[in-house]
């Protein structure tokens, strides 16, 4: 891979998840080294440091279908005005969340820096694909994908008018799917979204599933890869420290593994990691293996 120009934002925000502590997920992910870590691999890192983010005590969380959603949208808008910004001087964005909320921020940049040739790796246990009709539980980081691709009731797609147009539901793809909500399946399988559950990756290896998921992008046009990475997606045993964690995830190298056909395939234009817990984290253990993960997309090899 060459040598790339990073940009890194912090965003410590929790409010789109019940659970707090993943506003600590930011530090916890630079404790575990990652700019030392970029640096390494070849990449010239600046860090951006943190976004400001409301603490959730101080709030009322309002709306309990959208809970926060008063104090959440601000910091999408800022964080796809950073992101833009990043994007204009040709640095990589990497953003350090925070719950997966955020993601409405930080591809709306890219979608407002005009990058229409954009695909989406969504790695996830979950679809984030609820919007205020499905909802379970009114937390917004279950809802990020429903708003990127403008697919969900007008109660929630009323707080993303701001966003220049909505990514086509063909340029994302979501990958490890294990916990998905009943009303929000229903929407997922109309919507026109290319998934692969963890029961896919059992049968055909993630190598496949990888491979076939930047296939699929590619062959639609994306020819700029923004990876979307719910640190979830891994299993709870290796990324204990998570908000949401569900049994049955990737494996250690699995996730590796992804990341590094990720890497070969040249079209790595930008990279988040979410879901970062560091309440829920035995010594810091998942915020390093993000940083092993981030690595190894960024071009990390083994020999
Ligand atoms: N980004 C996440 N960890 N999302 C978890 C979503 C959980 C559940 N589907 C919900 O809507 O509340
Ligand atoms: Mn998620
Ligand atoms: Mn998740």
């Amino acid at each position: 891979m060459d040598a790339l120009e990073v940009g890194i934002l912090g965003v410590p925000m929790d409010l789109g998840s019940s659970r707090r502590g993943t506003d600590m997920g930011p530090s916890a992910i630079r404790y575990a080294r990652l700019t030392e870590v970029l640096r390494q691999v070849g990449h010239q890192v600046r860090d951006f440091g943190n976004l400001d983010v409301p603490v959730a005590e101080s709030l009322d969380a309002g709306n309990p279908r959208l809970k926060h959603i008063e104090a959440i949208e601000p910091v999408w808008r800022v964080l796809a005005d950073r992101v833009a910004r990043l994007a204009g001087e040709r640095r990589v964005p990497l953003v350090l969340g925070g719950d997966h909320s955020l993601a409405v921020g930080s591809i709306g940049g890219l979608l407002a820096a005009g990058w229409d040739d954009l695909g989406v790796l969504w790695f996830d246990a979950h679809a984030d694909f609820n919007d205020t009709a499905t909802t379970p539980s009114g937390n917004v980081h279950g809802m990020p994908v429903a708003c990127i691709v403008g697919q969900g009731s007008a109660e929630l797609l009323a707080h993303t008018r701001w966003l220049p147009r909505y990514l086509p539901a063909e340029r994302l793809v979501m990958i490890g799917l294990r916990d998905v909500d009943p009303g929000e399946r229903e929407k997922l399988r109309e919507s026109g979204i290319m998934t692969y559950t963890m029961q896919q990756i059992d049968e055909l290896g993630i190598a496949e599933v990888t491979r076939r998921a930047l296939q699929y992008l590619h062959g639609r046009g994306a020819r700029r890869l923004y990876v979307s990475f719910d640190m979830d997606v891994v299993d709870p045993d290796v990324a204990p420290g998570v908000g949401t964690p569900v049994v049955g995830g990737l494996t250690y190298r699995e996730s590796h593994l992804a990341m590094e056909i990720v890497a070969e395939s040249g079209l790595l234009a930008g990279m988040e990691v979410v879901e970062v817990n560091p309440i829920r984290d035995v010594l810091n253990r998942t915020a390093e293996v993000a940083v092993a993960l981030v690595a190894s997309a960024f071009g990390k090899r083994i020999l």
